[in-house]
């Protein structure tokens, strides 16, 4: 306390102090803080601007706008008027120690260089909001009294809790912006990306642990098993287990085991750790999880275990020892930095699972309570989280803001044994999207303008621009707002960085409320241990039992991770104490089983075809060219070679040879990729469905596509076949060939998947329609000759008049719906009852044939079918087809191909010496009726 002094001047930040648990909003110097103790004092965020509480043991005096703290007795020094006798710069590195005071007059002077509109407005809402408040419940939460290392469960001493948490309450609604003052769903991409000329040395220093990076043998970011890690917290008293930190193992101390009969268990996991230091954490379990999500995995990195057994600590840590998500977003940029030859969009959202509804942290806290955040599904198992705001984020700056704002609002409250207690699973996202970084010629094209160096980066430490409206699920783009386009040939690699801190699980507590937050948190914790043990069983016994993801907000959100598509990595962190061992062990069961989940992260690549094809071309001319110099040379060269050496040479050459045109067919694949997805008009479009085609006709397409597909298989094995018979690298190649080799490989697989695609594409639905089509045809075909069968036996009957044989009879094709619905409609108009008693001949109802009734052989039909007798008037027969109309031999014959097609006088089909009858509904059924100039 003796460093607490009598002076300050506002820097950037705000401090609150709050005296005997009463706030006072004032501003003091960083040098106050740094004076204070670390249990003393909390910090929030607002604006970007730290606010730090200080719980001081101190009296503090307020001369107009000038606060004077002071731990020493005896009366408050007034500040002396104010002489300027150093630059600010001088001034604000004064030591804590000194007794220099400042004026208000230097206060205004300062506030009006440094910080010219913002500090005076903020101070005077921060003040507002502070009366209207006199007692944040945040500040209730931080009892700076009470030792680092809350008590464990069994041995409560806190007493209980002030109600429900205010979202945190350490910056009330009204600190909060309002709204976001800049809408990102116009953002242009392309002038927020991050490069590595663009993230400053500033925001990454003491990050680039090269040293590291070379050390580091076994990379758990590229496993497909969950890395699992286990970290002990420090205690004063007697710890219950003993870890082994460099075999990775840890058993219970056999004092503290139930029965001293059975030996203490050892548990083995990837890592043990202990201790307070946070950056070994991150190093040891964090950062190849960060890096695989750099290059493009889906990325999980959760912590676990009971409550206050240090999950927050290590996922967010404090000032001193920052923890693992703001080490991971310095991991980010470092990286980028790292990387010069990509160029990324980095996009930040925060949101808290608590009492099973989900809560946007980034979002004003009324609007977000409002409007809770949905999860809808998407595409296979991914998720789409609605309303969710995103924030396009540029520098380490820009992320911090949008941490600081998120953890300002998460909730947390004074539990048995937690202090600050996490009362809800909180999940930081940051989702990557990035790309190789063009020439500048290839952006040419895109019509945007570019900046002299011919990319499109923001400046220097440029801030968040304010949130987008939705997120994708994890890997995918769904909603406006800036999303990286392929370009150029160059593809797009998406992953999301998913940094969860999940709440502890706990026993009832003294708290009513704490206890209902307690029954929430437990049962998604409990739905997360089925589920695990759900994946783990089906994994172990190859089993694809049901995974109950649905039954918590939580393990539908974790889903698509949880499938398999992410690299995970999850501390359980575990309070020594001896009171707490059968929770450390539950929280050691649910580490084994989640240790046997499989996993099978995938990047996901969005490529630009055009460009590819583009590529491919240069490709094709750049190999002709040098096979055409390599033919050249031959005749002189093969007699310089050996035999060995010229076997080598037409190996090479043919070599070149396939590749020249396994691209030239893959080029053509890409183009009908493309073309497929521009034309309307092919047969894979329902709505274009040609029913006039004849079944010869759709034969005919089935035929062509059937040997496209042929054509595409062979296509498919001549690559599969030119992968395998690629030669066999010996063990001892260079590293270097090996790396040659790979990367060859990648791209044939590339291409493969591209002729796959573009199979599905062209030729799946398309020949799913015609499969469709072909069955139709078949069912029309049947009708066809049910009707010939009619008509035969109708003649049959003798009431034709000269029988017409069937296979020269060409009924005409009907309209869609059927002839028999056609006829049931025309009866519904008449007012004729499907049971028409008056109906004798059940064939002649079903048939919706009509039969001439002006032919001298027909009339006696009059009298047999009371049908034949219904008066139709003309004009309703005129849209269906089949029948036959009255005066047929009236129709006008048609012209078509030199011939006149039409019908001939009754009983006289065209063309035909049989007489009889005539059924007709389309031209197709006309049949020449002679040839007439
Ligand atoms: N490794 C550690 N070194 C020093 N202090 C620690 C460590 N782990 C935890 N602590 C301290 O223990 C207390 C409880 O930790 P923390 O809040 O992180 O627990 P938690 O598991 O997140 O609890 P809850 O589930 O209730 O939110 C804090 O005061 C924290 O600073």
């Amino acid at each position: 306390m003796s460093t607490l002094l009598n002076y300050y001047f506002p820097v950037n930040d705000l401090f609150l102090v709050n005296k005997t648990r009463r706030s006072h909003g004032y501003f003091c110097t960083r040098q106050l803080q740094k004076g204070c103790p670390m249990e003393r004092r909390s910090s929030m965020y607002y604006s970007g601007m730290k606010i730090t509480v200080l719980n001081l043991d101190c009296r503090i005096a307020v001369y107009n706008e000038t606060m004077v703290v002071s731990s020493t007795p005896g009366k408050l020094p007034r500040p002396a008027p104010f002489t300027p006798k150093r630059p600010l710069s001088a001034m604000s590195s004064r030591a804590s120690t000194s007794s220099n005071a400042t004026t208000p007059a230097d206060l205004d002077a300062r506030l009006a260089r440094t910080t010219p509109n913002l500090l005076s407005s903020t101070h005077k809402r921060y003040k507002a909001t502070i009366s209207a408040e006199s007692r944040p419940r945040s500040f209730t939460k931080t009892n700076m009294n009470k030792p680092a290392l809350a008590p464990v469960p069994g041995t409560p001493t806190r007493p209980r809790t002030p109600g429900t948490p205010n979202r945190n309450g350490a910056v009330s609604p009204s600190l909060m912006p309002a709204a976001s003052e800049m809408d990102v769903s116009n953002i242009d991409p392309e002038e927020v990306l991050v490069d590595y000329q663009t993230v400053e040395a500033g925001d990454i220093s003491g990050e680039l642990d090269e040293a590291w990076l070379r050390a580091a043998t076994h990379d758990h970011g590229k496993e497909d098993k969950v890395m699992v890690s286990i970290r002990i917290r420090p205690t004063e008293g007697p710890s219950a287990w003993v870890p082994h930190p460099s075999a990775n193992s840890l058993k219970l101390d056999p004092a503290y085991a139930k029965t001293s009969s059975t030996p203490a268990q050892t548990f083995n996991f990837d890592a043990v750790l202990t201790g307070t230091p946070n950056k070994p954490i991150y190093s040891t379990v964090a950062r190849s999880h960060v890096h695989a999500a750099m290059e493009g995995f889906n990325a999980v990195i959760f912590a676990y275990g009971q409550t206050a057994s240090g999950k927050t600590f290590t996922l967010s840590g404090d000032d001193t020892e920052p923890g693992i998500i703001p080490r991971a977003m310095k991991g980010v940029f470092a990286f980028i930095r790292r990387t010069p030859e990509r160029e990324y969009l980095l996009r930040c959202s925060y949101l808290e699972i608590y009492n099973e509804t989900i809560h946007d942290l980034l979002a004003p806290p009324t609007s977000a309570a409002k409007n809770p955040v949905q999860i809808q599904g998407g595409v296979g198992n991914e998720i789409i989280l609605a309303p969710l705001r995103e924030e396009v984020v540029t520098s380490l700056k820009g992320v911090k803001e949008v941490l600081r704002r998120g953890e300002g609002n998460r909730r947390t409250a004074c539990t048995d044994w937690n202090q600050r207690s996490s009362r809800s699973h909180s999940v930081f996202r940051m989702v990557i999207e990035s790309r190789e970084r063009g020439s500048g010629a290839e952006d040419d094209d895109d019509d945007v303008p570019l900046p002299s160096n011919g990319r499109h980066t923001p400046g220097h430490g440029r801030n968040t621009p304010g949130p987008r409206s939705q997120t994708p699920g994890p890997g995918r783009s769904q909603t406006p707002g800036p999303v990286l386009q392929a370009r150029g040939g160059r593809s797009v690699q998406t992953s999301v960085l998913s940094l969860i801190d999940l709440a502890g699980s706990e026993k009832a507590t003294s708290d009513k409320d704490r206890t209902r937050e307690g029954k929430y948190i437990n049962t998604s914790l409990l739905t997360l241990g089925t589920v695990i043990g759900t994946l783990a069983d089906n994994a172990a016994k190859h089993k694809n039992d049901h995974v109950p993801y649905r039954n918590s907000k939580l393990t539908r959100m974790l889903q698509p991770s949880l499938s398999g598509n992410a690299r995970i990595s999850v501390i359980c962190t575990i309070n020594p104490d001896p009171g707490a061992v059968s929770e450390s062990m539950s929280t050691l069961l649910f580490a084994k089983r989640i240790k046997n989940v499989q996993l099978h992260a995938q990047k996901k690549e969005v490529v630009d075809t055009d460009a590819l094809i583009e590529r491919y071309r240069k490709e094709i001319e750049e190999l002709k060219k040098r096979l055409a110099q390599r033919e050249a040379e031959a005749p002189v060269r093969n007699r310089r070679l050996s035999a060995r050496e010229q076997v080598d040479e037409s190996k090479a050459m043919k070599d070149l040879n396939t590749r020249i045109q396994q691209l030239t067919k893959l080029i053509l694949t890409s183009q009908t990729v493309d073309e497929s997805k521009g034309d309307e008009s092919r047969p894979g479009s329902p709505v274009k469905i040609d029913f006039d085609m004849s079944p010869y006709q759709l034969q005919q397409e089935l035929l062509s596509a059937r040997l496209q597909i042929e054509s595409q298989s062979t296509q498919i094995l001549s690559l599969e076949a030119a992968l395998d018979a690629r030669p066999p690298l010996s063990a001892d190649a260079p590293e270097s060939e090996k790396d040659r080799l790979i990367q060859e490989q990648a791209k044939t697989i590339k291409e493969l998947e591209i002729v796959v695609r573009g199979y599905e594409d062209n030729l799946g639905e398309p020949l799913r329609q015609l499969e469709k089509e072909k069955k139709m045809r078949m069912t029309l075909e049947e009708e066809r000759r049910a009707l010939a069968a009619f008509v035969t036996k109708f003649d049959s009957l003798g009431l034709g008049g000269s029988p017409v044989a069937p296979p020269k009879l060409r009924p005409p094709m009907p309209t869609a719906g059927g002839a028999a619905a056609a006829y049931a409609e025309r009866r519904a108009g008449l007012g004729l009852a499907s049971n028409d008693s008056t109906n004798t001949l059940p064939s002649v109802i079903e048939s919706p044939i009509r039969i001439d009734m002006t032919g001298n052989g027909m009339s006696k039909l009059k009298s047999h079918h009371p049908l034949m007798l219904e008066e139709m008037p003309e004009e309703e027969w005129a849209d269906v087809s089949f029948e036959m109309h009255e005066g047929a031999s009236e129709v006008p014959p048609e012209k078509r191909d030199g011939k006149m097609f039409g019908v001939g006088p009754l009983g006289t089909v065209a063309g035909k010496k049989d007489g009889g009858r005539a059924v007709f509904g389309d031209k197709d059924n006309l049949v020449p009726v002679g040839v007439k100039a």
